[in-house]
């Protein structure tokens, strides 16, 4: 019968299969929606100063208010690329630490991405607000927790450091809270956030004094005006 006729129809399955190919790869941790990847200075926390080249994976589903990097958030934006030309693309430049960011970097699984990185000789970092179950092989977790999106609990065993963005006088009990949650190895730091440094460094810099378990971690990045 002429309305059955599959004429009509075939030439859309390739495409619906293409995609399906895509999620599952995604899914896998294969393919990895990539926003930007950059060679540059770690600007942040305890590898402040370091050269790093920075793996930026596009999406995440937190909407922290003073996000620096909104454009991430949607990961249908950004192209989805396998992990061998990740870190093919790692590989041209000197340094051997990446930082693999984001966006929310645990949205995917990162097991393939981290084991192809280590096998090419790689330190691993992570930044996360912790916000999905924890994946991957990191050398060094930098857990920024968020009050937008509560933490997954898998996320406070394996956290090195605590690096909490202080943007409210209310951060300080929020930092102190996940500082009794991470295991007792792990770093403390506090991070004015950027628009609010100048109301908060001081009130940081009081507060670290008082309580000397807590570091400080500056943007330094943004004050040398690099990536
Ligand atoms: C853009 S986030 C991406 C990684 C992950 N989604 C997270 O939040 O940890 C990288 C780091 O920048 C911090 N950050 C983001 N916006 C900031 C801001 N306006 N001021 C200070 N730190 C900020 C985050 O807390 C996190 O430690
Ligand atoms: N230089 C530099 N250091 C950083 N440390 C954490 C960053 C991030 O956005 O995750 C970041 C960044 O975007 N640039
Ligand atoms: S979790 Fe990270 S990327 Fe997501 S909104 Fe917050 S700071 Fe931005
Ligand atoms: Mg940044």
């Amino acid at each position: 019968m002429r309305h059955n006729s599959p004429a009509v129809q075939l030439p859309a399955l390739p495409k619906i299969q293409m995609n399906m190919n895509t999620k599952e790869l995604v899914a896998k941790g294969l393919e990895l929606p990539l926003m930007e990847a950059f060679y540059t200075i770690q600007g942040e926390g305890r590898f402040t100063g370091h050269p790093a080249y920075f793996i930026r994976l596009g999406g995440c589903d937190v909407g922290c208010v003073w996000c620096d990097v909104k454009e991430s958030w949607d990961s249908g934006k950004w192209p989805v690329l396998s992990i061998e030309k990740i870190v093919e693309d790692a590989l041209v430049y000197p340094g051997r630490l990446v930082v693999i960011t984001g966006g929310e970097p645990l949205l995917y699984d990162l097991g393939p991405l981290t084991s192809l990185l280590k096998e090419k000789g790689f330190t691993t970092n992570i930044e996360t607000s912790g916000a999905h179950p924890y994946s991957g092989d990191f050398d060094w977790v930098c857990f920024s927790p968020k009050k937008f999106k509560k933490p997954h609990p898998s996320i406070y065993a394996v956290a090195d450091e605590l690096k909490v963005v202080v943007f409210h006088q209310s951060d300080f009990a929020f930092a102190e809270e996940h500082a009794k949650q991470v295991n007792s190895n792990c770093e403390l730091r506090l991070q004015p956030e950027w628009s609010k440094a100048e109301k908060f460094t001081p009130v940081i810099i009081d507060f670290a004094k008082k309580h000397p378990k807590w570091k400080i971690s500056l943007q330094t990045h943004k004050f040398m005006d690099i990536p």
